[in-house]
């Protein structure tokens, strides 16, 4: 069993041959490689006016907590507004991102990923699951940035390295103040976690920082961004810049467009906290798609706990007629198996079917990909 996040692949190597596709600005049509069938049809697309907005909250707002609660139950999707981390902070993030995806091909891949790795550069893990190529490349960073930074700018790796410990350091404090909310609205104290430590900081927790770059595309609606996912964490969040392209899926509705609120963070409930929460919490399927003229970039924060927390659902939310839905896994073991059964990872760790009554919301929120 793996007990580092980053020993969580080395039983699942990714093949990364297809690092070779990932000169995208030399495609000036969509190669069959890249072209899914139906990417955008599967569900009736969104409508830009529709009635179903993924909620918006302030945290400043007095009433946080249950907003919170209520999102996560019904959506697994929020935007955070007033959340603490700096204007200045995001957009330098976002530059540091930009000036990494637009170095040369061949500069890039001196940082590739490798195939049993967790960091560096390349197409997105899940790809293997997928007959078709994804529009998209990113660059995973778990642990220092320092070694792949070096590779990417031998004279100047410092410029990013300082950004992104930065960036880490906030992400990973607000990562936390977000658990307490979420956990807080189940009513969940600090005793009742115990791997949140004695000051409930969550201090060990593991957070992995993905920065995903989708080229604009010459065929986008023959293109899939990211491929619909879970993310295996307790919760990851998420910057993206001004061009909309994050979708959620919300049932009997379709895919829904989660449109960039200036200054806002996404955050979307993961696996873990699903099954913290014993299926009370969406960890909610999502995309993203490509569009013809714009680049856009995403900056996702990936939030985990300590590599030796044993997650299962919360003493405290079960009941007679409401037994553990999930047995107990690691975060290392539980992205292991993410990378051995996808979409069906969930599925795999849990030991019974939902009581009467008590309907799990993942699994009407499945849905069949690829
Ligand atoms: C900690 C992790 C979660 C993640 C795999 C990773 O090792 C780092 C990248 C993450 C990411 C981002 C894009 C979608 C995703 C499914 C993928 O292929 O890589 C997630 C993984 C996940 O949440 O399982
Ligand atoms: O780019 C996006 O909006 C989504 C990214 C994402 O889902 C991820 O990095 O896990
Ligand atoms: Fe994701």
């Amino acid at each position: 069993m793996p007990s580092r996040i980053s020993d969580a692949f080395r039983a699942y190597p990714v093949d990364l041959q297809s690092n070779k596709h990932l000169d995208f600005s030399s495609l000036r049509e969509l190669p069959d490689s890249h072209a899914w069938p139906s990417s955008r049809d599967d569900y009736p697309s969104s409508d830009p006016c529709s009635s179903e907005l993924v909620p918006v909250i302030d945290l400043n707002d007095p009433n946080a907590l249950a907003l919170v609660g209520h999102a996560c139950k019904t959506w697994g999707i929020f935007q955070v507004t007033n959340h603490g981390i700096s204007k200045s902070l995001l957009g330098n993030m976002e530059s540091r991102a930009r000036s990494l995806f637009s170095l040369p091909v061949q500069q890039k891949l001196k940082a590739a990923r490798s195939p049993e790795g967790i960091s560096g550069y390349g197409v997105a893990r899940i790809s293997s699951f997928f007959p078709k190529l994804m529009w998209s490349e990113g660059f995973t960073i778990v642990g220092s940035p320092l070694e792949h930074a070096r590779q990417l700018w031998p004279q100047e790796y410092n410029k990013f390295c300082d950004v992104v410990e930065e960036y880490e350091k906030e992400l990973n404090r607000l990562a936390a103040k977000l658990m307490w909310l979420t956990l807080g609205a189940l009513g969940i104290v600090k005793e009742d976690v115990k791997w949140a430590g004695p000051k409930g900081d969550f201090k060990g927790a593991n957070g992995a920082l993905q920065l995903n770059s989708y080229p604009a595309c010459p065929d986008p609606d023959r293109a899939m961004g990211l491929a619909a996912h879970t993310d295996s964490t307790l919760l990851t969040i998420l910057y993206q810049d001004s061009t909309s392209g994050l979708q959620v899926r919300r049932e009997g509705v379709g895919w829904v467009t989660v449109p960039p609120v200036p200054g806002a963070l996404v955050i979307n409930v993961g696996d873990l906290l699903h099954i913290l929460s014993n299926g009370s919490y969406q960890s909610v399927l999502h995309r993203a798609i490509v569009n013809r003229s714009s680049h856009r970039l995403s900056i996702a924060y990936l939030y985990g706990p300590p590599s030796s927390a044993q997650i299962s659902p919360l003493s405290k939310l079960l009941e007679p007629n409401h037994p553990p839905l999930y047995r107990p896994v690691t975060w290392p073991e539980y992205l292991g198996t993410k990378a051995k059964h996808f979409n069906e990872a969930l599925s795999s760790v849990r030991l019974c079917a939902p009581l009467n009554g008590f309907v799990d919301m993942n699994d009407l929120n499945r849905v069949k990909v690829g």
